[in-house]
């Protein structure tokens, strides 16, 4: 069983929502307009970017206007969306949150960033999430997390113990650290053994500029294609089959001495 997977490696306009829905919807035409894509990716934080000071007034409410928005071109394309993220505004406050909606336009996860990156002050904005990022797409048990969560080994395995094959990432990645963003998407894939498949964007803000360099990685740590410095859809297969191969090989999951680990 395979998943092609599209990652929207797009610049997003700070601040201007309404920019950046019209030029996702330009983008899922090339990503799934020919009928051969199960699952798009979009970036975090895609309709506002990192404008923190002004989130309160452009976060979505619910993230209504969001799920109702890629509803629609899920349902267009009859294609699974690993949505990235958006800034949303509940009674819980403001959250970086992931949507995940199935073919049928229906909202599978909501997943909010676990852990807030205190180098960009989101902690001062935003409140963090406590509900893990597990989510079924066509009937396979998937995991998402948000950009800096890839820095926590321990939160990502969580998340992999259940046969978990897929590890969807999204992201704000700054090109000063892209060398971290590929080290460490390929060590949690060799360390689960399990696809990573994951989305940052590329431009600049007023504060940083962002790397690019998307990536999807097999369960064996190869790198199956990864995204260059400019705005481009990047395309690739994702095969259950390979992570079985991977985990029978070298079978870490029943070899891990969890006795041991209890500092
Ligand atoms: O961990 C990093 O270096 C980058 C994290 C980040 O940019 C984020 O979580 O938004």
């Amino acid at each position: 069983m395979k998943l092609n997977v599209a990652l929207i490696q797009m610049d997003i306009a700070f601040g201007d929502p309404k920019t950046n829905y019209s030029n996702v919807e330009r983008f899922f035409r090339e990503a799934a307009g020919q009928g051969e894509t199960d699952v798009v990716v979009l970036p975090e934080l895609w309709t506002t970017g990192y404008d923190l000071t002004s989130l309160d007034q452009i976060a979505d409410v619910e993230a209504s206007e969001s799920i109702a928005f890629i509803s629609k071109l899920a349902m267009k394309y009859k294609v699974n969306v690993v949505a990235g993220s958006v800034a949303k505004k509940s009674e819980a406050g403001l959250t970086n949150t992931m949507l995940v909606i199935n073919r049928q336009g229906q909202l599978v996860k909501e997943y909010s960033k676990a852990h807030l990156f205190r180098l960009m002050n989101e902690e001062k904005y935003l409140v963090e999430g406590n509900g893990d990022g597990l989510f079924q797409l066509d009937n396979h048990l998937c995991a998402g997390v948000i950009c800096y969560d890839i820095r926590f080994p321990e939160w990502i395995r969580t998340h992999m113990l259940n046969d978990t094959k897929v590890l969807f990432v999204v992201a704000e990645w700054p090109k000063p650290r892209v060398d971290h963003w590929r080290a460490l998407l390929i060590s949690r894939a060799i360390e689960n053994q399990c696809y990573v498949v994951a989305c940052n964007r590329i431009g600049s803000d007023p504060n940083n500029e962002f790397g690019g360099h998307s990536i999807i990685v097999g369960p064996w740590g190869e790198v199956i294609s990864e995204g260059k410095d400019k705005e481009m859809i990047l395309f690739g297969e994702v095969d259950f089959d390979e992570v079985d191969r991977v985990r029978d090989t070298i079978p870490i999951f029943s070899d891990r001495r969890t006795e041991l680990y209890k500092l």
